[in-house]
């Protein structure tokens, strides 16, 4: 089963990042409910981790049980584990570091002074260590997804680049058209640092939820472009779906160049 996109749209990215935790606390809790546990692949960019920092400060932080929470992570900048720049330290910042997970369920993506040692050949190795370590997850709890090579997400979250990539998916880079393997290194990457570790869109295609958050007017060619057809090698984006829902958290200046069509009232 695959989603057709659903497209909202808030005021600003100061709206987004509010209404966009709460919506994940909400998910978060009924997955709990449901089965136990829940499992959620946090991004890097300043949207994913304003929705961390919004989760921080509102009080739908206390419903969730995060010691039943699993983390991953959709891409990762190959720099050394602490390093300002990586999408784990500033998560860790904007708010992991004050809930209280349980260390096992949290899986943040190598380093690059991690076992594998630093350097373009390294993140390929390092990503097939994540990859074995997801399928280890995947194994340990059931069926999984995507061959069982990946644990059920709950939700996936994105953010957008202006050139429309999506976790360290970048256009016609090899990584994006990678159809077996469940993570790749990256080599080339335009947007610093060169060299990066990320899912690939099959592995990002298993998650129930994807939600892309997107802000600003930089962002409306992208959300334009990958919501109109475009192919997924020019324009990533275009390739991500889940399996149950698949939402565009935008706001208004992200949303100003998409089709009337697709355009749902401001604020949901
Ligand atoms: O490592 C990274 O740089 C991110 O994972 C990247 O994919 C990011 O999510 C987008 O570039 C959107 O970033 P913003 O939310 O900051 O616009």
């Amino acid at each position: 089963m695959t989603s057709d996109p659903q497209v909202f749209v808030h005021h600003d990215g100061v709206e987004l990042a509010v209404k966009a935790a709460a919506r994940l606390a909400a998910t978060v809790l009924e997955a709990q409910s449901e089965r136990g546990h829940a499992s959620v692949v946090l991004t890097g960019g300043r949207n994913g981790n304003a929705l961390l920092a919004a989760l921080a400060e509102s009080p739908a932080r206390d419903t969730i049980d995060w010691s039943r929470l699993d983390l991953w992570w959709g891409d990762e900048r190959f720099l050394p584990d602490g390093d300002p720049d990586r999408n784990h330290t500033l998560a860790r910042q904007a708010l992991l570091d004050a809930v209280d997970l349980d260390p096992a369920r949290v899986h943040p993506m190598p380093a690059s002074d991690g076992p594998w040692g630093e350097g373009p050949e390294a993140a390929d190795t390092a990503a097939a260590a994540y990859a074995a370590e997801l399928a280890k997850a995947a194994a340990a709890a059931g069926p999984g997804a995507h061959d069982g090579r990946v644990p059920e997400f709950d939700v996936l979250l994105l953010g957008l680049g202006p050139d429309t990539h999506v976790a360290s998916l970048f256009p016609e880079l090899p990584a994006v058209r990678e159809t077996e393997r469940t993570v790749v290194g990256v080599h080339g990457a335009p947007k610093p640092p060169p060299t990066r570790i990320s899912l690939t869109l099959p592995a990002i295609r298993s998650a129930r939820e994807v939600w892309l958050l997107a802000a600003g007017e930089d962002k409306a060619q992208a959300a334009a472009l990958a919501l109109s057809g475009a192919g997924e090698v020019q324009a990533p984006a275009a390739g991500v779906y889940g399996q149950r829902r698949t939402l565009w958290l935008l706001d208004l200046a992200a949303a100003s160049r998409l089709p009337g069509d697709l355009l749902p009232p401001v604020g949901g």
